[in-house]
């Protein structure tokens, strides 16, 4: 079974369109990452899957249900961790978590407290927005869920900061999966979307540009590949398979120029005197990349995760063609 569903789901607004005809489904036991920029709709994806609001058009369920009037009683079965999460400004962390035990259970509270180190014994109004997240990740997963859901779980620093940084946020994800917990989350990071999802609905103006496992949609995309190489180097030398969107600089410089070198003392040789400075995306297998790379003298070899909007833009480029 499905954990959700989505067929036709369409929310409008008043002065314009949230959500446009979504179709798609979320499996059980996956971690379903929802993409795309800024104002894409994913929050209004969320909320609509949630029953917090209503759709214009078209259904989800969740779990099985029509969320929108069985999420009462479903409650306990679903974690929802919003972007902004807002308490009671006067409680404390330990007060917010007992109010939300008392409606959907606690069971894991002990275990996930210590791992979260959210701020029980201090007052909403005394805690970081950081510090609500990791409550609020708390109050999320307390109850032992079968499904969560979170939108844009590591904004800003997000659960980050010095008691829980984001690797240990991604290895408590995977071990979730491992446990059987479905995760459906909104993201406009990238690289957060690469290292904890399996599959990713792209969005794009509240429509769906299509769903994909990430491992493929990674490789469609690539990485940004920046060289220096002190020596000079034709475009050629660079067109192999996986290559895209080449581009070689050749510089010569005065023989005791240190202009934009690394190393400084490397450029002081006749060799260094010319640097090419290459850039393209690489969609290719690495180790070939490392081969070819071994027979020039690098003076910097970046690899970098495409820029976010480097990668909707690819999406929908191929999604119109
Ligand atoms: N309550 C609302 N009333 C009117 N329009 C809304 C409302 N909520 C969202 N929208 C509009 O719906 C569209 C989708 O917004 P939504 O917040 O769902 O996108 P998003 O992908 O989550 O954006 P972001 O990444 O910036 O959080 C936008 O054009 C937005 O202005």
């Amino acid at each position: 079974m499905a954990a959700i569903e989505l067929r036709g789901l369409t929310k409008r607004y008043e002065d314009g369109t949230g959500i446009d005809s979504l179709t798609f489904s979320v499996q059980e036991g996956e971690v379903f990452g929802l993409i795309g920029p800024r104002r894409s709709g994913k929050t209004t994806t969320i909320r609509t899957v949630l029953g917090i609001q209503s759709p214009t058009a078209g259904q989800a369920t969740v779990l099985g249900f029509d969320p929108h009037n069985d999420l009462r009683r479903h409650k306990a079965d679903i974690g929802y961790l919003p972007a902004s999460p807002r308490f009671d400004e006067s409680a404390t962390g330990a007060e917010i978590l007992d109010s939300r035990g008392q409606i959907k259970g606690d069971d894991r509270r002990e275990e996930l407290v210590a791992r979260f180190d959210p701020p029980v014994d201090r007052r909403v109004r005394n805690s970081s927005p950081d510090e609500l997240r990791r409550l609020a990740l708390v109050g999320a997963f307390m109850h032992d869920p079968a499904l969560v859901i979170m939108d844009e779980p590591m904004v800003g620093r997000g659960v980050g900061g010095p008691s829980f940084d984001r690797h240990r946020f991604t290895r408590f994800i995977h071990e979730e999966r491992r446990r059987g917990v479905t995760v459906f989350l909104a993201s406009r990071a990238v690289d957060e979307v690469w290292r904890l999802c399996d599959r990713v609905a792209v969005l794009r103006d509240g429509r769906l540009l299509g769903t994909e496992p990430v491992e493929s949609l990674r490789h469609r995309c690539g990485k940004v590949v920046h060289l220096r190489i002190a020596t000079a180097v034709t475009a050629s030398s660079f067109e192999f398979d996986g290559v895209h969107d080449l581009d070689v600089q050749t510089v010569s410089f005065a023989a005791d120029s240190r202009a934009g070198c690394r190393e400084p003392e490397e450029k002081t040789t006749s060799r260094s005197s010319v640097v090419t400075d290459v850039s393209f995306t690489f969609t290719g297998d690495i180790n070939t990349l490392m081969e070819t790379l071994s027979s020039y003298p690098l003076l910097q070899f970046d690899l970098d995760e495409m820029p976010l909007e480097t990668v909707f833009r690819r999406l929908s480029d191929a999604t119109a063609e």
